[in-house]
């Protein structure tokens, strides 16, 4: 059996080097002569996977080691009758990371001593949007929930989400919703120039979704003018050919990684491997912590005078501080152009190992009940 697989997505000889013979390639340029002679596929979010790439070829089983699926044609595949299994919920910890560890710093840049008093409106709440939203309750945020497709199926809807217009008030947006462009709800370009315009400067829009959920020409103009939001951007309309001009705009551009936590990284592995084990009736012998290594940073100690020195900001960004992506990003900015959209995929292929706050232990001396309730509440594990 012939199993081809991007070249990014990890331990891929770890976990299906006993099932069959592995060619690695890369996802960004796979193409049908790389797939004609294979039986499963295994991608990440840059393959396209339709009937261009696959008609001649002898796939029967497709895995995505990704949350989102807008880059497989689901409808042909099943047409077609090959299997398809993705990896839903594999990094929405880290994505939920990601968004606490901005949302920290938007605080501090705004002169805001208590970050709970952020409103936050989530826009999706799926495996990310309710990692995210359970988490900021925990910290006494006031969230607002805007998800109209589970909204129209579940009881009580009005007690638990509102509109978007509702959650475009808040003093933070950030968006987890899917790419879609033909479902009732659809998300293609959702937040519009309309929605764009209402933004104020007073606001913060936080996009780790797909780029084209928003806008990007609309939202260029936007932030030419008057009284402009600020932006945080890791999803980009066009990856990898992103607009230099948008990143000099936004407040801070990271390079599509929110999810890409090694434990995220590693989960979207093992996912597919179950459910290729289960569609090949092959027992389940691998499992992700068998490949998790100790991680570098493996416990902090608090005492306490910590209570007066954000300790949560600190142990936060000493496991991820997004404006290292930040930066790596800007510098690829300055290339010449040609050279910009291999820069970025390098910057995605070659990404430092970051772990989750999960993988830290914390040690708190003297400190109070409501800094260990905090710390368990951002996901650090307590050594008490
Ligand atoms: N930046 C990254 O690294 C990264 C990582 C993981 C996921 N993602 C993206 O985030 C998306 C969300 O991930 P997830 O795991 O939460 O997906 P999910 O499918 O579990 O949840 C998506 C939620 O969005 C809701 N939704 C759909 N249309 C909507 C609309 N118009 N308005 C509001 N809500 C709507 C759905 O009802 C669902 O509850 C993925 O599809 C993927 O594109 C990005
Ligand atoms: O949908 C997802 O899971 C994320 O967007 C994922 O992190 C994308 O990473 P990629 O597949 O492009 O490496």
């Amino acid at each position: 059996m012939l199993i081809v697989a991007d070249e990014n997505i990890p331990l891929v000889e770890s976990f299906f080097g006993d099932i069959g013979n592995i060619r690695r390639v890369s996802g960004r340029s796979m193409s049908p002569e790389d797939v004609n002679d294979a039986d499963i596929l295994l991608v990440r979010s840059v393959t396209r996977v339709n009937e261009a790439l696959l008609k001649d070829s002898r796939v029967r089983y497709v895995g995505t080691s990704t949350i989102g699926t807008d880059h497989v044609d689901l409808t042909w595949l099943e047409s077609r009758g090959i299997a398809f299994s993705a990896a839903p919920g594999c990094n929405a910890n880290s994505v939920a990371e990601y968004v606490l560890s901005v949302l920290s710093l938007y605080a501090e840049k705004q002169g805001v001593d208590d970050w709970e008093n952020l409103s936050v409106g989530i826009v999706g709440a799926g495996n990310v949007g309710s990692e995210l939203a359970r988490k900021l309750d925990k910290l006494d945020f006031t969230i607002r929930v805007c998800d109209p497709p589970r909204a129209e199926q579940e009881e009580n809807a009005e007690e638990v989400f509102c509109s978007l217009d509702e959650a475009l008030e808040c003093d933070v947006i950030t968006l987890h919703t899917p790419l879609t462009k033909e479902s009732p709800h659809a998300t293609f370009h959702m937040i519009d120039k309309a929605r764009l315009d209402r933004l104020t400067a007073g606001q913060l829009l936080i996009n780790t979704s797909r780029g084209e959920v928003i806008d990007s020409v609309a939202l260029q103009e936007r932030l030419d003018g008057p009284n402009a939001p600020t932006v945080v951007l890791d999803v980009w309309e066009q990856e990898p050919r992103i607009s230099p001009k948008l990143v000099d705009q936004v407040w801070l551009a990271t390079p599509h990684i929110a999810g890409y936590s090694l434990e995220g990284k590693v989960q979207g592995t093992e996912m597919i491997y179950l459910s290729l084990c289960r569609f090949l009736g092959l027992p389940v012998r691998k499992k992700a912590g068998q490949y998790l290594p100790e991680p570098a940073l493996s416990k902090l100690s608090f005492t306490s005078a910590a209570e007066e020195m954000g300790a949560g900001n600190i142990a936060m960004r000493s496991c991820y501080d997004p404006r290292r992506d930040d930066a790596r990003l800007r510098l690829t900015m300055e290339l010449p152009e040609e050279e910009r959209a291999g820069a970025f995929d390098r910057l995605r292929k070659n990404y430092p190992v970051r772990r989750e706050f999960s993988s830290v232990k914390i040690q708190l001396k003297g400190t109070s009940k409501s800094l260990q309730d905090t710390f368990r509440a951002l996901g650090f594990k307590l050594k008490i």
